[in-house]
């Protein structure tokens, strides 16, 4: 069936969750998400309507830009049929992000490649279910050679090759099942956000604590950046709770300056936070670095705005970050990701994806999974983030046990949404929305 399989309609929906109203997902810079996702159906001729799903997060208003842009790009893969893109993986994202009139609205980051994370994933969904695999063993079960030619390395040649990367991968092509079966049965570190939201009371930061350590997360991050008496209250309270033996992670979500990070960062350092995340914008590659050079041996760790493998690539090549945090939709999808993977195994840079968001902790298990079977082939100082929200509305939610991630079982990307979750959450007219 996989060569006539031709992608025949495509549906988009706005589908929002009012976390703002717990605060859930809260931090310095964003106060009241609320968890939403521009949301892609590919539906295909195939007998078994099978459909590939896809979205990109944001946090509430505005998402129906990135549903709208969605629209923009669905004319590329309207009509036509899957195989003619999983010939050549690498040619087909070169043709999604090479469109001669949408590419003006990036290139390659913003609205318009959040919106290509979206339809990408959405297409290589539909490959993982009509291949019947979970996309991390879809990919594990490429050669060497068809791995390398899902990427596309315009722009970042002189850091990685086609050759090079082939190179690499082969290294430890011959120990693939090795790894697997490590995963089946022990799966990939999780660490937990779910205590440290910023809008969360004190009692209930201690409380989602104790209940962390006893799920047996070893790692746990919280919010800081709102104001540096906050945070360490806060970070007091929680190394009352979690001991000195637990890792401690701190998320400023671009909320300092450069110096400010570095002053702030002085202060909060007798916490023995292992990374600070996010603690400038986002584009500022050597404000990164010179944090990262004072504030050792805490390492920078950011990529959840990162916006593409170029900025990724500069990042890497300043010494400007320790922990590499790649994003499932912020970037233009996975053959994107699968560069940024190649890159960070090159620079020793451990890969800790960001997954804070609805559907991002079921995207990004994947990911790390194929990091470890095929690129870095290492977990060492890897983990991957988890939060406890939304993960009832997924068809196949992530499963998480003993403070890790274990392996997703059922064909795809895992994160095709339940029908009536669609339907209630749909923005405006979803009954959560409209009570009326
Ligand atoms: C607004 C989001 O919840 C953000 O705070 C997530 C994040 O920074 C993280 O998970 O890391
Ligand atoms: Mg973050």
């Amino acid at each position: 069936m996989t060569t006539d399989l031709i992608i025949t309609e495509i549906e988009t929906k706005d589908i929002r969750f009012p976390t703002s109203k717990t605060l859930d997902g809260s931090d310095a810079m964003n106060p009241d998400p609320d968890y939403s996702a521009a949301y892609v159906i590919l539906k295909t001729n195939h007998p078994n309507n099978i459909e590939g799903h896809g979205l990109t997060f944001t946090i509430g208003r505005g998402n129906e830009l990135c549903v709208a842009a969605i629209k923009s790009i669905s004319h590329l893969i309207l009509g036509k049929s899957l195989n003619s893109f999983t010939s050549n993986m690498g040619a087909f994202w070169k043709m999604i992000t090479g469109d001669s009139q949408l590419r003006w609205l990036g290139p390659e980051k913003g609205i318009i490649h959040l919106a290509t994370g979206a339809v990408v994933n959405a297409v290589w969904d539909l490959y993982a279910k009509v291949e019947e695999k979970p996309l991390w063993k879809l990919l594990a079960d490429m050669s060497s050679e068809e791995l390398v030619r899902c990427i596309d390395f315009t722009y970042i040649t002189d850091v990685m090759t086609p050759i090079e990367a082939l190179e690499l991968i082969k290294k430890n092509e011959n120990t693939k099942q090795t790894r697997i079966n490590y995963l089946l049965k022990n799966g990939y570190t999780a660490y937990t956000t779910s205590a440290g939201w910023l809008g969360y009371s004190d009692e209930k930061m201690r409380r989602l604590c104790r209940e962390a350590k006893a799920d047996g997360f070893k790692h746990m991050k919280i919010k800081v950046g709102s104001d540096l008496k906050d945070d360490i209250r806060r970070a007091t309270i929680i190394r009352e709770e979690i001991g000195d033996d637990l890792k401690l992670m701190m998320d400023a979500n671009q909320k300092w300056d450069v110096e400010e990070a570095i002053e702030n960062m002085t202060q909060l350092k007798k916490f023995n936070p292992w990374w600070i995340e996010e603690p400038t914008s986002p584009d500022d590659i050597l404000g990164h670095a010179k944090i990262a050079k004072h504030v050792a041996p805490i390492l920078v760790a950011t990529g959840e705005h990162c916006q593409n493998r170029i900025m990724f690539k500069q990042l890497f090549q300043a010494n400007a970050i320790g922990i590499c945090q790649i994003d499932s939709c912020r970037v233009g999808g996975v053959n994107e990701i699968l560069a940024i993977l190649l890159m960070a195994a090159k620079f020793k840079i451990p890969v800790c994806p960001h997954a804070g968001g609805v559907g991002l902790c079921e995207y990004v298990q994947h990911l790390s999974m194929i990091d470890f079977i095929t690129i870095s082939c290492s977990m060492e100082n890897s983990i991957i983030e988890y939060v406890d929200h939304l993960h009832e509305h997924f068809c196949e939610p992530v499963v998480i046990k003993n403070g890790a991630y274990m392996p997703p079982q059922l064909p795809g990307y895992s994160i095709t949404m339940k029908e009536q979750s669609l339907k209630d959450y749909s923005f405006p007219d979803g009954k959560m929305w409209n009570s009326k």
